[in-house]
């Protein structure tokens, strides 16, 4: 039996998880950290990590940034592996997560979904083939009206695996109203919708001259960000040291 510390647990996703986790034989929650702790939870719950002291295997977390800090400080100090799923880090605590990374096992994911996990491998074949032939790259991502970061962590990571491709040679576009010039040719640009209860929604568009291929992904349930992130703990638990992906786990 895996026993999870649930980081954020009383989050849109934090709760999503728990349901799905009742479900399990062979995992459970065994204690929660989130800042909020007015309602009843069927484990204990800390109002922040470091007074946890309950004994667990893995730690999952979908907090929110301000909380990965604290949270890497303490995964390492208790050696404990570590499901990372909030996004909207800065450069310095992606820094942090890499120098953690040397003394615990951490499997950091924008998104735990099978399908955004085949769309980044997808994508790397569309771009060598279409970026030369001089199609423009777009992404569009649309969330709910409670998100907190834009881009998603979901955009960048699927303009990332396209520029990787691309010889790193791209860079990246956010806004367009401050400038009045045509898009560059070596330019992914990031458009962020926010709106209602969206679960997740990302677009990425090659245009090319009279044809445009567009590749879709659609969340309709937080369900498939909680199973992969069930599935990433049990596949975390007892490894070594390093930086692991959603790749690792699904077998792509
Ligand atoms: N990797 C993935 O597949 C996915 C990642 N996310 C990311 O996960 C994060 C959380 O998403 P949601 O659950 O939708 O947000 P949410 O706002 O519903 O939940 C966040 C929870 O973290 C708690 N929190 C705040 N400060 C804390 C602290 N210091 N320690 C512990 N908990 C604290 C809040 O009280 C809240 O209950 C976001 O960054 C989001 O972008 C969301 C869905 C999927
Ligand atoms: O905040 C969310 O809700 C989501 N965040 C992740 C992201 O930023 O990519 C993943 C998912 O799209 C939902």
């Amino acid at each position: 039996m895996v026993k999870f510390l649930m980081h954020g647990c009383n989050g849109k996703m934090g709760r999503m998880i728990t349901e799905i986790v009742k479900g399990e034989e062979s995992a459970a929650i065994a204690a929660g950290v989130d800042a909020y702790t007015e309602v009843p939870n069927e484990y204990p719950v800390f109002d922040a990590i470091e007074k946890c002291d309950v004994d667990v295997d893995v730690v999952i977390d979908f907090s929110t940034a301000k909380a990965v800090d604290g949270l890497l400080d303490y995964c390492v100090a208790k050696k404990l592996p570590l499901v990372l799923c909030t996004t909207g880090l800065s450069e310095e605590q992606l820094k942090k997560v890499e120098e953690a990374s040397k003394e615990v096992a951490i499997l950091k994911s924008a998104n735990m979904s099978l399908g955004i996990n085949l769309l980044l491998k997808l994508l790397k074949d569309a771009a060598k083939v279409l970026a030369p032939a001089g199609y423009d790259i777009e992404i569009v991502e649309r969330h709910h009206n409670q998100k907190l970061d834009a881009p998603s962590g979901t955009a960048l990571a699927l303009a990332d695996s396209i520029n990787d491709e691309l010889d790193n040679e791209y860079h990246y576009v956010y806004d367009r109203s401050q400038v009045r010039q045509k898009r560059e040719k070596k330019e992914i640009g990031i458009s962020a919708v926010r709106g209602g209860t969206i679960v997740g929604n990302h677009e990425v568009i090659f245009a090319g001259t009279d044809e445009v291929i567009e590749f879709t992904h659609t969340a309709y349930s937080r369900s498939v960000f909680a199973k992969g992130a069930v599935e990433a703990g049990k596949f975390l638990a007892g490894k070594a040291a390093g930086m692991y992906d959603m790749g690792d786990v699904v077998g792509l």
